[in-house]
């Protein structure tokens, strides 16, 4: 399989070179750049020398469109929107890591990205790529719309009771962590060293694009979904993403029998562990495609507190974009994905 990645020289890009370098399928790996055509990708990132030997390309949609099987897009939002019509013309398939094509109606994204929304047809047709939970669709897809990092933590880690009508969709509130690699490559105030070392933000307060993906999803499991507090910070580590969910249960419940609910919930699914005993930590997850679920029913609240855990660059992006082109070609699930946690 020929592969393609446009925003190679970004942190989304290396990682999908990173982890594409172990798939079996895969004989060639292209590199695209909007800025930096003709110049070696180690030029940017001399950790790849002697492991990569891509030259980066000036983007051609043509050429994506038709030379290869499948082509990876990881640019900042807009991007996709402008060259996803092209590229559908030809015979690859696309995977999206932005958001352009996640929310199904475009005034709700216009609302929350303050971008115009991508052409309707198009995101109509892409299928909304939470690997676990849409595996029919995303077989059949032609254009996938690759879940954002908080979404895919924090939908991974809702979706069993959600599903089961176990919680009082109303009481739901997310509170979750992030590293600064979720930001992508080009440094900020925010992720400043100085700003961020031995101090923790919180930021986009009732505000944060990702929440109307995550009621998007959550409604389509549950008509009873409407608003949720989902509350984001930003603490100083590279890869990471810790999501803490509380929701009232709608009868007196226990942790074991929630457990068992989430192990019959994953038990085909390799990448989401749910844990046996006690919460997970995000090192327990660095540099690998897993989601790690545990959670605790309070009796004297009767809520629930479920915690997950993810790479954002892997599972929270180039992991779970590569988790479907094996779904879209019939791939085993695992192909590409099988390195394990760097602990510690
Ligand atoms: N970082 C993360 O944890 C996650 C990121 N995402 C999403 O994935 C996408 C990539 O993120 P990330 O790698 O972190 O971001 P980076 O900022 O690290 O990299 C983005 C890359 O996009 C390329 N680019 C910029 N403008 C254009 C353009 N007009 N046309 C084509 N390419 C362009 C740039 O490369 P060049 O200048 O060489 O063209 C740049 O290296 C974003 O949409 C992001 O929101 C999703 C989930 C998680
Ligand atoms: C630290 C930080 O800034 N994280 C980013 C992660 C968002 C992201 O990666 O965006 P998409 O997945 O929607 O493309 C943020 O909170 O906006």
């Amino acid at each position: 399989m020929k592969v393609a990645i446009v925003g190679a020289t970004g942190y989304g890009g290396i990682e999908l070179i990173r982890l594409l370098r172990q798939h079996r399928h895969v004989t060639e790996i292209s590199v695209f750049s909007s800025t930096q055509a003709e110049a070696p990708l180690t030029e940017t990132y001399p950790h790849l020398q002697d492991v990569y030997k891509g030259i980066l390309q000036p983007l051609d949609t043509e050429k994506l469109a038709n030379e290869y099987d499948v082509v990876f897009l990881s640019a900042p939002p807009g991007v996709a929107a402008t060259l996803a019509g092209d590229l559908l013309k030809g015979t690859a398939s696309i995977v999206d890591l932005s958001g352009d094509f996640r929310i199904k109606e475009p005034s709700v994204y216009e609302a929350w990205y303050g971008r115009e929304a991508a052409d309707a047809t198009i995101t109509g047709q892409a299928v909304y790529g939470l690997s676990e939970w849409n595996e029919e669709t995303i077989k059949k897809a032609k254009i996938v719309a690759n879940p954002g990092c908080y979404p895919t933590a924090i939908l991974l880690g809702l979706a069993p009771a959600v599903k089961n009508n176990g919680i009082d969709m109303t009481s739901v509130i997310i509170d979750a962590k992030t590293g600064t690699t979720g930001a992508g490559k080009n440094p900020s105030p925010m992720t400043h060293f100085s700003e961020l070392n031995e101090s923790m933000k919180i930021y986009k307060v009732n505000e944060h694009k990702h929440t109307p993906e995550i009621e998007q999803q959550l409604f389509e499991w549950n008509e009873d979904a409407g608003a949720v507090t989902f509350t984001p910070h930003l603490v100083p580590m590279s890869r990471g993403i810790m999501a803490t969910m509380y929701a009232t249960c709608t009868s007196d419940s226990s942790a074991k029998a929630w457990l068992d609910v989430y192990k019959a919930a994953y038990e085909a699914h390799p990448f989401v562990r749910v844990r046996e005993n006690g919460f997970p930590a995000t090192k327990e997850v660095y540099g690998s495609n897993y989601c790690d679920i545990f959670l605790d029913y309070d009796a004297r609240t009767n809520r629930l507190t479920i915690v997950s855990v993810i790479d954002n660059l892997v599972k929270g992006a180039a992991g779970q974009a590569i988790q479907n082109v094996n779904l879209m070609k019939a791939f085993k699930k695992t192909e590409g994905l099988e390195s394990f946690p760097i602990y510690p």
